[in-house]
């Protein structure tokens, strides 16, 4: 399986990326010496068994962490070496984050956790696009509620919507599936393809379910901090045969 395509264009770049954490007896290698550029407009799916650093690639990817050693470039911008409030920045207007602990504002309700990110990043919310995920999400009769009256499927699915609606350039998502039944979770991913294929977003998910595989154009395996493997349009037996 071929992973090299010209015409894609990197929009994250990792270079010679280590992540180490702690000293001594307690000091882990989560990431070892990593290569690789992720495109545009893919989805692209990191998978691997647990522990093996997935979540730890996708936290320095989005900024959230910094590597020990190497080099990240999200979107042109070696995001290794800005100041916190350029990270901040970068972070608001590129990137759309997706956790299995969704983050929502407790206070606010969902409608206007769902317009956040827009309104932070002093953008216009396009009312027709929020209407669109909040109906395919199933979260028409919840917008006035507080996160606090949702089920935890239904706070998954507003995070999924705040992560959408702002149309960021990067969708970053740590298991966005893992709370949710099989029928929600199958909306969750159709509309995060649907981001990749109507507005030309990049969706990099971190999942342990093999069958998203049957909706990533690249699926990444990751163990003991290395790449093990790289696939285009694998299938979820591939991916299952690999991990
Ligand atoms: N903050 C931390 N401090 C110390 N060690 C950590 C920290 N975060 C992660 N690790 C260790 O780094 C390694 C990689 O962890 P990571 O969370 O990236 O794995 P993962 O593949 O996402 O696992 P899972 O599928 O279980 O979520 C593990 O051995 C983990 O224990």
């Amino acid at each position: 399986m071929e992973n090299i395509n010209n015409s894609l264009q990197p929009i994250v770049e990792l270079d010679g990326v280590s992540k180490t954490y702690g000293h001594g007896d307690t000091r882990v290698r989560a990431l070892k010496n990593i290569n690789v550029s992720l495109y545009k407009g893919q989805f692209t799916s990191i998978m691997g068994p647990s522990g093996s650093g997935k979540s730890t690639m996708l936290h320095v990817i989005a900024g959230l962490d910094n590597p020990t050693r190497g080099t990240i470039t999200v979107d042109g911008v070696d995001i290794t070496h800005l100041k916190d409030k350029q990270l901040t920045e970068l972070r608001r207007s590129r990137i759309g984050f997706i956790f299995q602990s969704f983050n929502l504002v407790p206070t606010i309700n969902v409608l206007d956790n769902i317009m956040l990110p827009t309104q932070l990043s002093g953008t216009k919310v396009d009312m027709q696009w929020l209407k669109k995920v909040v109906d395919s999400l199933g979260l028409t009769t919840r917008l006035k509620h507080r996160p606090s009256e949702l089920s935890g499927g239904q706070q998954q699915r507003v995070a999924v919507a705040r992560a959408l609606v702002s149309r960021p350039a990067i969708i970053v998502a740590d298991e966005p599936t893992g709370n949710l039944d099989s029928k929600t979770s199958d909306e969750v991913l159709a509309i995060l393809r649907q981001a990749v294929d109507e507005f030309g977003q990049t969706v990099i998910m971190v999942t342990h379910n093999p069958s998203v595989a049957k909706v990533s154009d690249r699926v990444v395996v990751v163990a003991d901090g290395t790449i093990k493997a790289d696939m285009v349009g694998a299938t979820p037996e591939q991916v299952i045969a690999l991990l």
